[in-house]
């Protein structure tokens, strides 16, 4: 089970506390929306479970231990809306994948055709530069996958392909996805239950 328990978080100490105690856990295999407004703290939320950003207070685990990877990948596995930030456009696709160290081999071929490796990103569309996005995080076999807006940016269409194709891969892999979106609609579609963040009230810390 990927669990926060009693999660504190701000950006710096002058600046306002975003998560202010935060429980959330999602099970192996399991997918949990986050809906909320925006400047909730949804990402932020997103970013600790992924260990990109370090509580203050509380604490993040997987199977009650908190995550300490050295050179092995993080087993809790990030990917944002925009995949145009995230690859490097100097890198074709097969230089993107294979620059997470894992063998290509496993490379999910529903997600990302094998005619796109040897293009640059510049040379898919956006929708395809995001599924290799997701077989990117997928190939290093997190156990927990954080999908933030993965499909904000791109038609309902090519949404529900990439939606589709991403929980089929995780359903059969056992990975437990926090799917967080401002849609909620979509969210219900997706997952199995929909969490509510409110804004945090002024809190004191
Ligand atoms: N890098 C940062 N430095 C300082 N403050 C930040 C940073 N990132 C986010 N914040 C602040 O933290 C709060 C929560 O932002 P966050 O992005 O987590 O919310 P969100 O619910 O994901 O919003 P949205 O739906 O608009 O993406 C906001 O007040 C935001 O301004």
């Amino acid at each position: 089970m990927l669990q926060a328990e009693g999660v504190w978080f701000r950006y710096a100490r002058d600046r306002p506390w975003v998560l202010t105690g935060d429980d959330l856990g999602i099970e192996a295999g399991e997918v949990l929306g986050l809906c909320g407004p925006s400047g909730g703290g949804k990402s932020t939320l997103g970013r600790v479970l992924a260990g990109h950003l370090r509580p203050d207070r509380g604490r993040v685990t997987v199977d009650g231990a908190v995550p300490r990877p050295r050179r092995a990948p993080h087993p809790v596995q990030l990917v944002l809306q925009q995949p145009e930030r995230a690859i490097d456009p100097r890198w074709t696709v097969r230089q993107a994948l294979a620059a997470t160290g894992a063998e290509l081999d496993g490379l999910d071929e529903r997600l990302v055709h094998r005619d796109w490796l040897d293009r640059y990103p510049h040379e898919i569309s956006g929708g395809e530069l995001q599924r290799v996005n997701l077989a990117r995080a997928l190939l290093v076999r997190p156990r927990y996958l954080v999908a933030d807006e993965i499909s904000a940016s791109l038609d309902a269409v090519t949404q529900a392909r990439i939606w589709t194709l991403l929980l089929e891969h995780c359903r059969e892999a056992g990975i437990g996805v926090l799917a967080i979106s401002h849609d909620r609609p979509l969210l219900e579609t997706v997952a199995g239950r929909v969490l509510d963040r409110s804004p945090v009230p002024d809190a004191a810390g």
